[in-house]
């Protein structure tokens, strides 16, 4: 059921008049300049802010960039930045000025005309507002001369400017044509200042505006934007709030992304730009109709699909790992109900889990190992779905099908998994014939609860933008626990129905070489009414489920004050037991790993229990590794 990828449908068009044009620093990209606009203008992209450092080190010179980017459709919006300028004795000052004059030079070469100065960082620079708007005032009259306006930002660690409030009263008194403000979300959300106030912000002033997105840290604020930018919806910002404020104040240029990430500035700019532009595309989905222009012109995605449950999980597996997977689910109450009518591919049922082994997936992987390929989800309008993805440039995959077989629509997410859009009928349960084997008694499972998909390091804030604006879920919140082999992020994602949950995890350092038997592991876990019930089946089908240490459960017992036969209960099956602060509670238990990465989870929530119990990850991984070294 998964094969390559197609080009995505067109976007929706940007650019037009009316319409916000989009942008992206070159500082967000890795590589040379020519790789860097190759990928921009891959990814649509209306424009492009070209750092500095990037044209210094390139061969072309200005008026070759500029042609390069005609060539690509890519207007070149700003260059920066310019620093330590402002505020400075005189003999400064004149240097800074002849300074400028090269740069504007440059500008126009490029063809730009707008050049970003930074507040000043500079030990040099003089607390002195009125020197700042005099020298900015002289700075802005040599740009006018040349057709160039200055976009004063003010950098959230400036030495005497660091904050929006701040630079914008230096621009007012200023009150210079040539002179506006560039607005960076980082630098203003970074900050306690209250935003509020942008939106009365003298229309036309605001020259150019800046967006990323970050997670809440407490740090050194400079490394706190070098180091972990990231693009909008991947952090904790409110972007959506912000852009708004911005518009209010009748801003009308780009909207251009700037984000310092470590882990971007090494991964392929191709890539990276179509994650970059996923977030614009679904940020401007998420303004506010009131701020949005472009809504005259009808720039919405289609709505996001509504979500009925998890219709299917497909398992990659070869001839060694097929049937090791095969007796792990009859062992957990499965039937063999159906065989593909074209396909080496089984269909496993119990109650409303269902899962497909399919040998047929060509994607590489070790010999013997299995690895999840594909999960489908039932939603009412599966078209709509596929149409919103490839709206937010999610790789649309071709669904080969034989005679009388049902379509399946298809989207790649990051980590190469098929996302399968099913009709609620799930009408694709008629590519299998059945099998006629007996549908034994089962265990009590009755849906598929969620899945566990860890992530590659470099992908892991890619991925859940990609769930989250795809499959339109809400992320549930991050966790971070340290396991045997690393601290791990958790982050979950839900519907607002809580028919289909997600749980992706990632080591918060690239993984080493150390302990690679419990990398990159993948589960399904699946819902039961009656866990103790779950579990003495599961026994009597003679499936050996993870063992727990009795120390967890002493610990329990100190934690949770629970009743001595519960934890008798507990122990006695391996259920690990978590409670959230309102009273609702999970009872889990986990299979050993099968074929090299899988294993599955039997989970049972009561009263409300939301969460994936990730406090007892480190546990159920240190029970993996345990029985790993016993089994050898
Ligand atoms: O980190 C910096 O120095 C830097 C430079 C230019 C910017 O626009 C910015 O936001 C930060
Ligand atoms: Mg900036």
């Amino acid at each position: 059921m998964t094969s390559s990828r197609r080009s995505a449908p067109t976007p929706p068009p940007s650019g037009a008049a009316g319409v916000p044009r989009r942008a992206v620093a070159t500082v967000c990209l890795s590589g040379t300049l020519e790789d860097k606009l190759a990928a921009a203008a891959a990814a649509g992209f209306d424009g492009i802010e070209l750092f500095e450092n990037d044209l210094v080190v390139a061969p072309w010179s200005p008026a070759e960039v500029r042609a390069r980017c005609a060539d690509l459709g890519l207007a070149i919006e700003l260059y920066q930045p310019f620093r330590d300028f402002e505020a400075v004795p005189a003999d400064l000052l004149r240097a800074n000025l002849d300074r400028a004059e090269r740069k504007f030079d440059v500008l126009a070469e490029l063809g730009a005309d707008t050049l970003l100065v930074c507040s000043s960082v500079a030990p040099a620079a003089l607390d002195d507002d009125a020197l700042a708007v005099d020298q900015l005032g002289l700075l802005a009259d040599r740009a006018a001369a040349r057709g160039i306006r200055i976009a004063y930002e003010a950098l959230a660690w400036g030495r005497h400017v660091s904050t929006w409030d701040h630079a914008w009263r230096i621009v007012a008194r200023a009150d210079h044509p040539a002179l506006g403000l560039c607005l960076d979300s980082f630098h203003v959300l970074s900050r306690e200042v209250d935003p509020a106030g942008i939106a009365g912000i003298t229309p036309g002033k605001i020259f150019f505006l800046q967006l990323a997105d970050a997670p809440r840290l407490r740090m050194d604020v400079l490394q706190w934007s070098r180091h972990h930018r990231l693009f909008p919806g991947q952090g904790a910002f409110d972007l959506a709030g912000f852009v708004g404020l911005v518009l209010s104040a009748g801003y009308a240029g780009p909207l251009s992304l700037e984000v310092f990430n470590d882990v971007f500035r090494q991964s392929d700019p191709a890539r990276t730009a179509v994650d970059a532009m996923r977030s614009l595309v679904h940020l401007e989905d998420g303004l506010h109709p009131t701020d949005r222009p472009e809504d005259r012109r009808q720039r919405r995605l289609p709505v996001a699909p509504g979500l009925t449950g998890h219709s299917f999980t497909e398992f990659a597996v070869d001839g060694r790992s097929g049937p090791v997977l095969q007796d792990v689910l009859r062992g957990l109450g499965f039937t063999h109900t159906g065989q593909h009518r074209s396909k080496p591919v089984q269909l496993w049922e119990q109650g409303g889990c269902r899962v497909v082994l399919n040998s047929a997936v060509t994607r590489p992987q070790a010999s013997g190992t299995a690895a999840i390929s594909a999960f489908a989800l039932t939603t009412t309008d599966p078209h709509r779905a596929v149409d919103r993805a490839g709206a937010l440039h999610a790789p649309v995959l071709p669904r080969r099908r034989g005679p009388g077989e049902a379509e399946l629509a298809a989207v790649a997410a990051p980590d190469g998994t098929s996302v399968f859009f099913a009709e609620p009928d799930d009408g694709w349960r008629a590519d299998f014939l059945p099998t006629g084997n007996e549908v034994g008694a089962g265990a009590g499972l009755v849906a598929t609860d969620h899945l566990g998909l860890t992530q590659p390091f470099d992908h892991f804030d890619e991925a859940g933008l990609f769930y989250r604006s795809v499959l339109g879920l809400r992320q549930l919140g991050t966790e971070e626990y340290a396991a045997p082999f690393g601290l791990m992020r958790s982050r979950g994602f839900t519907d607002p129905g809580r028919a289909v949950r997600l749980a992706l995890t990632v080591a918060v350092l690239r993984r080493g070489e150390w302990a690679p038997s419990v990398a990159d592991p993948q589960h399904v876990a699946f819902g039961t009414d009656d866990i103790f019930g779950t579990a003495a089946a599961l026994d009597r089908l003679g499936t050996g489920t993870l063992r727990i240490s009795d120390n967890y459960y002493a610990d329990l017992v100190a934690r949770f004050g629970l009743a001595e036969e519960t934890v008798r209960r507990l122990r006695r099956y391996g259920i690990l037991y978590d409670r959230d602060p309102r009273g609702g509670e999970l009872l889990h238990l986990y299979t050993p790993v099968y074929g090299g990465r899988i294993f599955f989870e039997v989970l049972h929530r009561r009263g409300g229990y939301d969460g994936f119990g990730d406090a007892n990850a480190p546990v159920r991984m240190a029970a993996h590794r345990y029985r790993r070294l016993a089994e050898v």
